[in-house]
C-alpha cells in the first residue's frame, strides 16, 4: 500500500516556499496544483529546505564479513537518517566484493532493507591483493549493474594493471574510483607527516604519496581516454594536480570527505584513535584548500567514507586501531558547519554530481513535477548534539562526539515512501 504525501510550505533549495505533492513514486505535483489533491497525508514543510536525496560515493557497509561492526541494514538506516537516498557500498568486505555473485549478495540485501538505494561497488583486483583484475564485466552485467569499482582501502599501485583496468571500465563507462596512496611511501605510516607527527613521534604519511598516485593516474586516464575517480582527497597539492588535470581535459573527478574539511592533524595529539583515519588528517592550509577546492567545483562531490569499526578495533593503542570514521549521519551537518555552499551548491556537490558519477538517473533529480521522489527535509535551523550511542549505526567512532552542530534530517523519501519521519527511522 502506498500513500499520497502533501509536503506544506517548503523551500526547495534556495526557492521560496511552495507546496509538493508525493504520488506513485514520483513528485506529481508543486505549487497551488499539489493543494487539490485529496485523501493525502501532510507535512508540514514550514521552515524546512527540501534537497534531492544525498549520494554518497563512498560507504563501507562491512557486510559480508564483518557485521559487528556495521550490517547494510544498519548501514542503510544510518544513510536514511542522514538524508541519503543512495549509497556506493566500497568492496572491501570478507569476501572481497571482486565478483558477480557478491556484489549481487550486497546489492538485493540492500533492496531488502529497502532504506536506501544500495549501489555495490566492485573490486579493480581479485582479493584487492593488486596482483589480476577482477572480474570487472561480470559484475557490471551483474543484477547490481557495477559501474564504480575501487580497491578503496588499498591503492591499485601497480600502473600496468591501473591502465588496464581503466581501458576495460570504457567498454560499459565505468570509473575507477582510486585510493591514491603510493604504498612505499607509508610503510608503517601513523599520521600526516609533518610537525606534527616529528612531535609525536608517530611514523608520517606524506602528502606526496597521495599527490605522485593522482598524478600518475591523471596522466593514464588522460593517455587512454578513461574516466577516473580519486576517492577521499585531502591535500592542498592534490587539488593542484586535479584542477591541472581537468584544464587538460582528462576525465578525473574528486571526492572529499566532511572529516577532512573540519578536523586537522592536530587531533592526534590526543591519542585518541577516534581520530585516526586514512588518508589521515592534515594541516590547516590542506582544509583551507579542500574547501575552496570544493566550493569552485575542482572537487566535485563530498562522500562521507563512512568507515564503522568494532570498538575492540578502535579503543586501543592508536598504532594498533584500525583507521576509519563514521559519516553518514553527520555529513550535512558538518557541511553546514564549515560553511559557504548553498543550498543549490550542496545539491550539486551531495546529490546531482555523485549521482552522475555512479551513473544513477532516479537519483540526483531536484524535487519538481515528474522527478523521481527520492528527498531528503531538512530543518537548517535545528541544531542537535552528536551523541555516538544514539546513532543508528552499529559502530561509535564518529570524530564528532559531543560537537553541536546545525541541520537536521526531518524526513527522507525513498520511491516516494518515507524512509525518516519526523527525524526517526520508519523501520
Ligand atoms: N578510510 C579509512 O580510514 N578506512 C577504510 C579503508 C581505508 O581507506 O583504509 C575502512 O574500510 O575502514
Amino acid at each position: 500500500m502506498t500513500s499520497t504525501y502533501l509536503i506544506t510550505g517548503v523551500r526547495v533549495l534556495d526557492g521560496p516556499p511552495t507546496d509538493l505533492l508525493l504520488k506513485d513514486g514520483q513528485v506529481a505535483a508543486a505549487g497551488p496544483e499539489a493543494r487539490t489533491a485529496v485523501n493525502v497525508e501532510r507535512i508540514d514543510g514550514d521552515g524546512l529546505v527540501a534537497l534531492p536525496g544525498l549520494v554518497d560515493l563512498h560507504t563501507h557497509l562491512r557486510e559480508p564479513g564483518r557485521e559487528d561492526a556495521e550490517t547494510v541494514a544498519t548501514g542503510s538506516r544510518a544513510a536514511a537518517l542522514g538524508g541519503y537516498t543512495a549509497v556506493c557500498a566500497m568492496a572491501n568486505t570478507d569476501p572481497v566484493a571482486d565478483t558477480a555473485g557478491v556484489v549481487e549478495q550486497v546489492w538485493r540485501l540492500g533492496r531488502e532493507a529497502g532504506l536506501v538505494d544500495v549501489r555495490p561497488v566492485g573490486a579493480v583486483t581479485v582479493g584487492l591483493a593488486g596482483e589480476r583484475l577482477a572480474e570487472l564485466g561480470a559484475m557490471a552485467d551483474s543484477a547490481a549493474t557495477v559501474r564504480i569499482f575501487s580497491d578503496d582501502g588499498h591503492c591499485v599501485s601497480d600502473p600496468r594493471l591501473m591502465r588496464r583496468a581503466l581501458e576495460y571500465v570504457k567498454a560499459f563507462d565505468g570509473v575507477i574510483a582510486q585510493h591514491a596512496e603510493e604504498p612505499r611511501l607509508t610503510v608503517g605510516a601513523l599520521m600526516h607527516e609533518g610537525e606534527m607527527s616529528a612531535r609525536l613521534g608517530l611514523t608520517g604519511w606524506p602528502a606526496v604519496a597521495e599527490e605522485a598516485i593522482i598524478a600518475r593516474d591523471a596522466l593514464l586516464a588522460g593517455h587512454v581516454g578513461a574516466r577516473l575517480h580519486i576517492c577521499h582527497v585531502s591535500t592542498a597539492g592534490s587539488v593542484d594536480i586535479i584542477r591541472w588535470a581537468k584544464q587538460r581535459g582528462v576525465r578525473i573527478t574528486a571526492e572529499v570527505t566532511p572529516h577532512h574539511l573540519l578536523l586537522t592533524d592536530v587531533r592526534a595529539e590526543s591519542y585518541d584513535p577516534v581520530f585516526k583515519v586514512n588518508p589521515p588528517l592534515r594541516t590547516n592550509a590542506d582544509v583551507e584548500a579542500l574547501r575552496a577546492a570544493l566550493r569552485e567545483g575542482v572537487i566535485d562531490a563530498v562522500a562521507t567514507d563512512h568507515a564503522p569499526h568494532a570498538t575492540e578495533d578502535k579503543e586501543c593503542e592508536w598504532a594498533y586501531a584500525r583507521p576509519g570514521m563514521l559519516g553518514l549521519e553527520t555529513a550535512l551537518s558538518i557541511i553546514l558547519e564549515t560553511g559557504g555552499l548553498s543550498w543549490d551548491e550542496i545539491a550539486e556537490r551531495m546529490s546531482r554530481t555523485p549521482a552522475r558519477i555512479a551513473g544513477l538517473d532516479t537519483h540526483g533529480v531536484d524535487p519538481a513535477p515528474g522527478a523521481p521522489a527520492n528527498l531528503t527535509l531538512v530543518d537548517p535551523a535545528a541544531r542537535w548534539q552528536v551523541d555516538p550511542g544514539a546513532l543508528a549505526s552499529r559502530s561509535r567512532n564518529t570524530p564528532f562526539a559531543g560537537m553541536t552542530l546545525p541541520g537536521r534530517i526531518v524526513a527522507t523519501f525513498l520511491n516516494g515512501e518515507p524512509t525518516v519521519l519526523d527525524g526517526k527511522a520508519v523501520k
